[in-house]
């Protein structure tokens, strides 16, 4: 998945992914990480996500990274924010309030861009690239959030050979072998969303799971 990839499906308005609400689940078990006031969240390949915004309403520091500039300034103006922009070494920040959404490549961030972040929400972030860059995204991942940070993150399970992705398939041994060397993992929820997902079900898909993971880095 090289980044024209993702510009073309911006620029053509295909974000299928994007949902119109906050996401449940962020919502639902949040809370329970019980991370402190003003806790800065890293959220990889953010998009223009409102689970951003909910979160700097939590009272978090928001750092979203993102490639395309389309959807920074789409979330930016869609409420109503007039970000400050800057620059960061490859990356051009937008910030407004709480939140800073960097533009640029979530493989080019250094731990000194993250070393004030305790928490990770990764939502469409890791199951949205193909299985080496997963492994590249774990390793790097691992690599620039500090440890003893908390997090979610969010998967889907469904047999590969029955749809092709985006999004992909990442069963939990894979999320065991990408993360459980360092990271603690445990499993708050795992759902049958089938019947919800018109997508896969047009597809012939026959099984789909979503699986919510507590994470804490080590
Ligand atoms: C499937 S979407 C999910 C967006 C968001 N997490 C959400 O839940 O709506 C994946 C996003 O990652 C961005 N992206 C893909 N590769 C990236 C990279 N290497 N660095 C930064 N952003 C990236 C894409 O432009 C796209 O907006």
């Amino acid at each position: 998945m090289q980044p024209e990839f993702w510009h073309k499906k911006w620029a053509a308005n295909q974000i299928g992914f994007h949902l119109p609400q906050v996401n449940p689940y962020l919502k639902r078990f949040w809370p329970a990480l019980s991370l402190e006031e003003g806790a800065r969240v890293l959220v990889p390949l953010c998009g223009k996500s409102l689970d951003l915004l909910w979160l700097a309403h939590q009272g978090h520091e928001v750092l979203g990274v993102e490639l395309s500039e389309k959807a920074i300034e789409e979330f930016f103006s869609e409420h109503g924010f007039d970000p400050a922009v800057s620059e960061q070494g490859p990356f051009k920040v937008y910030r407004a309030g709480s939140i800073e959404l960097w533009c640029g490549n979530f493989f080019e961030l250094t731990a000194g861009d993250t070393a004030d972040c305790s928490a990770l929400y990764d939502r469409a972030a890791l199951i949205a690239l193909p299985a080496e860059m997963r492994e590249r995204y774990a390793a790097h991942l691992k690599r620039i959030l500090p440890k003893e940070s908390h997090g979610l993150v969010i998967t889907l399970d469904y047999d590969q050979a029955q749809m092709p992705g985006p999004p992909f398939a990442v069963l939990d041994d894979e999320v065991r072998k990408l993360f459980g060397d360092s990271w603690s993992l445990k499993i708050l929820e795992d759902q049958d969303v089938l019947s919800e997902s018109g997508k896969f079900l047009e597809a012939g898909v026959t099984r789909l799971e979503e699986r919510v993971y507590r994470v804490t880095s080590r």
